[in-house]
Formats: C-alpha cells, sequence, structure tokens
C-alpha cells in the first residue's frame, strides 16, 4: 500500500471535508480517510470574467468552501479542525465554464454543448492547515488543481433527453456523471478519471507527501515527486524529517508502546530504532539482509480494541474532578493532584500520564495542566460543559453497554442486567431518584447546550412566532433560538419532575421573559399552542408506534404552514457511514425501545401525518435538523 503512508499523516488529525458532495466523500472514504463532513454555505457567485484562467476560478471557490467551514467551525463550536479539505469541479467547453445545470433545460444546453467534442474537466482543491492562538483562527492554505480531458460521442437528441430525464445531471458539473450512465456518453478521458469524479485523490496524495515530508537536501538529489512516492521513499523518511513540516502532529501520535507499537501506525524496526516506519506494510530484513514483508499493522483495529480504555481513563479522571482541580490551580504534580484527589500516586501517575498521551493534558516538568479544551468541555463549570454527560456515560451507559451482547442477541434494552430492575418507562426509570434524575438532566443539559447554535441556526426560522419545545428539558436550546430570534417566544414542554428542576440550568444574566416553562406528558396532556413544534433527541427514544402517536397529537394541533424542527443524529439511507450515529443507535437498543434514524425514514414519518418540504440539514455537530411544514 504506497497511499496509507501519507494519509496516515492525518490519522490523528480533526479532518473535515466541507463538500456535500457524495462522490468526494466516497473517494476518501474508500481509501480510508477518517474525516467529519461539513457542507459548505459558501455560494458559488464569484465573478468568472475576473479569473485569467477557468481553474484559477475553481481553485478560488474551492478555497473560499474550505475557509468558510473553517471560520464557520472556529466560531460556532469552539472546535477548530486541523485539516479543512474544499474542493470545486467545473467543466470547460470552448471558453465557457459549466456548473451544476439549474434546470433540465439548462442540462440540454450544456450537454448539447459537449456533443460529440473533446472538454476540460478542472477540479481546484484547497488543503487548509488551521490552528487557534489567542481564540484567533490561523490558517495555512495549500491549493491545487488537477485537469483532464474528456470526449464525447455524437449525442442524439433522444439519447440527451433520455439522459435528461434520469435525473443524473442535476447535481453535477457539465450536467453529467462520467461514473455512471454519464458513462456511456464518453469516447475517451486522458487523465486522472477521479478528477472527473469530483476528487483528484493522486494529486491530493501527492501534496500530503510534499506537505508532510518535504524534500530534504539529501532526497531532492535522488528523489523526484514526480509520482505519488513509493514505499520505498517513504521508508527513507524518518519523522525528523517530517517534523521539519510547517504542520506539528497531534501529541502522542507516534508514541511507542512496549510492544514497539505506534498509535499512528509507525513502527520501529528492533535492529534499527532510529528509522521509524510510517507505512502499513512493515519490511523486516531477515538473517540474510533481504527484505520480507511482515503482516499489516491493522491500526484502526487497534485503536477500537483500545477505545474503551481510553474512554474508561476519560471517565475516571472526569469523575475524579482533576480537570476542575487542574484549571485552578495547575500545572500540578501526580503527588500533588493525588492528594488532592485522594488517590494513590502510582495510580494516579500513571492515570495522568494516560490522559496526557491522549491529548486531554498538557505534560511538561512543571507537571500536568488542562489542555484549551479541557478548560472548556471538561471542567464541570466549563463554557461548553461535557461533564454531565461524562458522569452519565460512565455510571448509566457503561453498565448498560456491558451487556450490549445479550442486548443484540435478545433485540431490546438492557436496564434488567444493567440495574437488577425491569424498565417500565423509560423516564420514570430516570427520574426514580434525585440524584438520577439530576444527572441525567445534567447530561442532557450538556449535548443541548453543545449543539443549541447549530441546530437553531440549521434554518431561518424568523418566520415562526411561537415555538414549543417538547421535552426541552433545561431550556437550553429555548435559550439559544430566543437569542438569535428576538420576536420569537418559546414555551419548554416537559414532565413535571424535570420542570421542577430547571432552574439551576438557567443562563444569568440574560433577559428570560420569552422562555416559558410547561409541565405535562406529550402523549397525554394538551399541547400548548405553537408554530414550530420542536423534537430534539425526542423520536429517537421511541419504536415507530409512539412516534405516529405523538405525531398525530402534534398534527392535530399545527395549522397549516406551522412546523415541526426535528434534531436527531440523522443516519445516511444505506446506514453505511456515520458510525457516531450509528453507535448511538447501539446505545438506543440498549436503554429504549429506540433507535437513531435515516433521513427517508424520517421523511416518511412525517408525511403520514400531513408534514411536507422536509428538509435536512446535516450541520457537523452531534444533531442534525429537520424541518417541515404542515400542509
Ligand atoms: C463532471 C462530474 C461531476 N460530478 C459532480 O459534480 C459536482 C460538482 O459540483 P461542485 O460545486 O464542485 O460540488 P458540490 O456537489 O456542489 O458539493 P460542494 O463541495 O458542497 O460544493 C460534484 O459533486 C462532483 O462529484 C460527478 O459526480 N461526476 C462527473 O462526471
Amino acid at each position: 500500500m504506497v497511499l496509507n503512508p501519507v494519509l496516515g499523516k492525518l490519522v490523528s488529525k480533526r479532518v473535515v471535508l466541507a463538500s456535500a458532495s457524495p462522490r468526494r466523500q466516497e473517494i476518501l472514504t474508500n481509501v480510508g480517510l477518517r474525516f467529519e463532513v461539513v457542507p459548505s454555505w459558501f455560494k458559488e457567485t464569484l465573478e468568472k470574467s475576473s479569473f485569467a484562467a477557468p481553474y484559477e476560478y475553481a481553485v478560488e471557490t474551492a478555497k473560499q468552501k474550505a475557509l468558510e467551514v473553517a471560520n464557520r467551525m472556529h466560531v460556532k463550536h469552539l472546535r477548530t479542525p486541523d485539516v479543512v479539505i474544499g474542493a470545486d469541479t467545473i467543466v470547460t467547453v470552448d471558453e465557457q465554464i459549466l456548473e451544476k445545470p439549474v434546470d433540465k433545460q439548462d442540462a440540454y444546453r450544456m450537454l448539447s454543448r459537449l456533443s460529440g467534442k473533446e472538454h476540460s474537466v478542472f477540479t481546484g482543491v484547497a488543503i487548509i492547515h488551521c490552528s487557534s492562538k489567542d481564540n484567533q483562527l490561523e490558517t495555512e492554505v495549500t491549493d491545487f488543481y488537477e485537469e483532464t480531458k474528456v470526449k464525447f460521442s455524437d449525442l442524439s437528441e433522444e439519447l440527451l433527453w433520455e439522459y435528461i430525464h434520469s435525473g443524473e445531471p442535476m447535481d453535477k458539473a457539465g450536467g453529467y456523471g462520467i461514473q455512471a450512465l454519464g458513462g456511456m456518453l464518453v469516447e475517451y478521458v486522458h487523465g486522472d478519471f477521479l478528477n472527473v469524479v469530483g476528487f483528484p485523490l493522486n494529486h491530493f496524495c501527492k501534496k500530503l507527501a510534499e506537505l508532510y515530508y518535504p524534500p530534504s537536501k539529501h532526497n531532492v538529489q535522488h528523489k523526484k515527486y514526480d509520482s505519488i512516492p513509493s514505499v520505498d521513499t517513504f521508508e527513507n523518511l524518518s519523522d525528523g524529517e517530517s517534523d521539519s513540516s510547517n504542520f506539528t502532529e497531534h501529541k502522542g501520535a507516534s508514541k511507542l508502546d512496549s510492544s514497539g507499537m505506534c498509535s499512528s501506525g509507525a513502527i520501529y524496526n528492533s535492529e534499527n530504532s532510529s528509522s521509524v516506519r510510517t507505512g502499513f506494510m512493515v519490511p523486516l530484513e531477515n538473517q540474510n539482509g533481504v527484505s520480507e514483508s511482515g503482516p499489516k499493522l491493522p491500526s484502526k483495529i487497534l485503536e477500537l480494541m483500545d477505545g474503551f480504555r481510553a474512554s474508561k481513563a476519560l471517565f475516571v479522571a472526569s469523575k475524579l474532578k482533576i480537570f476542575d482541580h487542574l484549571k485552578h490551580r495547575g500545572p500540578l504534580k501526580a503527588v500533588d493532584v493525588s492528594n488532592e484527589v485522594r488517590t494513590s500516586v502510582c495510580g494516579t501517575e500513571r492515570l495522568l500520564d494516560a490522559c496526557a498521551a491522549l491529548g486531554l493534558l498538557e505534560k511538561t516538568p512543571q507537571g500536568y495542566s488542562n489542555t484549551d479544551s479541557a478548560n472548556v468541555y471538561l471542567t464541570s463549570d466549563g463554557e461548553y460543559s461535557l461533564h454531565g454527560y461524562i458522569i452519565h456515560s460512565d455510571d448509566h451507559l457503561w453498565p448498560l453497554f456491558t451487556n450490549l451482547e445479550s442486548a443484540v442477541k435478545e433485540g431490546s434494552r438492557q436496564n434488567h442486567r444493567a440495574f437488577g430492575k425491569k424498565a417500565e418507562d423509560l423516564f420514570k426509570d430516570y427520574y426514580h431518584s434525585e440524584e438520577v434524575k439530576q444527572r441525567f438532566m445534567a447530561a442532557m443539559h450538556s449535548i443541548a447546550h453543545l449543539t443549541a447554535r447549530d441546530v437553531a441556526t440549521a434554518f431561518d426560522l424568523s418566520r415562526f412566532k411561537s415555538a414549543c419545545d417538547l421535552g426541552g428539558c433545561t431550556g437550553a436550546l429555548a435559550h439559544e433560538l430566543v437569542q438569535i430570534y428576538p420576536n420569537l417566544k418559546v414555551t419548554v414542554f416537559d414532565l413535571p419532575e424535570v420542570i421542577a428542576n430547571t432552574s439551576y440550568f438557567q443562563p444569568s444574566g440574560q433577559h428570560m421573559a420569552p422562555v416559558t416553562f410547561v409541565s405535562g406528558d406529550f402523549f397525554k396532556d394538551n399541547l400548548p399552542e405553537a408554530d414550530l413544534y420542536i423534537l430534539s433527541r425526542v423520536l429517537h427514544d421511541w419504536p415507530d408506534e409512539k412516534i405516529h402517536v405523538l405525531l398525530s397529537r402534534i398534527s392535530a394541533v399545527c395549522k397549516p404552514g406551522c412546523g415541526i424542527l426535528l434534531a436527531e443524529m440523522v443516519l445516511d439511507d444505506e446506514k453505511k457511514n456515520r458510525s457516531t450515529a450509528l453507535l448511538q443507535s447501539l446505545n438506543m437498543l440498549v436503554q429504549t425501545e429506540g433507535k437513531e434514524r435515516s433521513g427517508s425514514e424520517y421523511r416518511s414519518l412525517l408525511e403520514q401525518h400531513g408534514f411536507t418540504n422536509v428538509k435536512i440539514r446535516l450541520t457537523g455537530n452531534l444533531l442534525d435538523v429537520i424541518l417541515c411544514a404542515k400542509t
């Protein structure tokens, strides 16, 4: 495998693909890159005549798409990505730039222009490396383009219209998809096929190699990077050389463990510990000095095998409030932390070291201190504290997940095995004790607060005058909504046990008037009147039968034009790409009768109750958003 070493450089980074194109997602997923998808909101309206060459237009558009996402993620979530990738594909013929057709007539114009001729497909790509200094986003942009020439056969009118009516042209530059039916129109392709499909993978890998393995004096003389470097080339690149790259590696990304394995997939040859090999095929020399290929290092599998250890280390550090202590008193030595939290020195030191290697803490000669993200997310009073959710995960989800095998065998929740009692009503279980209720509410508040801005801004909701957040718990989303839409009045509707406990979670110093709390059970009691009903992380708790009851109750009080806003993790229709959401669906299996659903499943549920014009936005945050209106 020659590609993995370069892509392996991205393993420990938060990589974001700023593109809604399913083709780009597939091309990069197929080579094992792990990334989040955050489609860009940049409008592709740059003035084409201001560019000397068409590829400059594609490159600039790609750059603007990626920068928009980098900025948005930095400003909105305090979650600066490490690398954002943007791309833009255009077709040029007779010095005209063709983008995606706006309608069938436009597709006809484009395709008849391409008929019987050779044209060029350019994809511009921008790779943005991001960092945050004093809360300011800093970016380093690398961009390039790739050109592929494509020749179409002569297309008859009949063929052309048949192709247009297939629907394939509409979301594709030049009005065709070479990877599908459009392939039948093509006489020849000169250049990179994937570049036509939407992403020049080969050139992208070369760029990464240039960035992460800048040629040293030594190999400038001997090596020419005019193709993707071979394994041999990579073997000669020590980490020393890669460290000279501008881009710092994630801390601990290449740490050795006792078995000689590196977390990034690098391995030390025991006979030559100074050379780090980042390939997955590990050439080792046998006694005769002949190279043999060792087994592949399955770093993804190893990471998954260890995943629970990392989770538990995070849970224990959170439970011991180590991040809180370090926020106020750090840097501290292990012995001081152990005194503060009353634990053994040797155990504490190992936990702190593990947390530092996982990137949760900094370790310096002065001691351990929090990273910026530990201060924001892991302290119990951090601005976007996940502390509540972490404690809930440890106390509640962990015991349930240890019974995952039974859940899979039986197809049902496991409260009886985890907690020794039969699950009655999902929420009654949470609310049977004050302590469990507080913990659950804190967990829900953590997630609602972290996602509220993206949920509230996924669609323009300014046409609605009143909203009712059904199961709105502590009101975290409601408060965000009234900040963003000052004319909106929001009612939070939840069970009496919840409403009685919301005061602790209210933001201080805000004008509280527009958010009202009303108690009731949305399956039984009258629903407050509203133009917009919000269900955030509600439907995934329930089986379809219960959802039909709830949606029919909402539909009965909803006037035409009024809407429903759902916030859920939305699965892709094939249920194969979004591992966080698919794991969340297992999480629902172990504890509820609900599940995560795909966009089409939600659409179908809503349409059965008279809600149409269903729009789905993937936010790149933990929750996606669906908006629909009653007709
Ligand atoms: C020529 C050709 C193009 N495409 C698709 O055309 C879109 C171009 O549009 P874009 O503006 O570059 O991208 P987008 O789809 O709008 O996504 P985004 O990156 O969010 O702007 C991309 O999808 C490409 O795959 C194919 O799937 N096959 C082909 O043969």
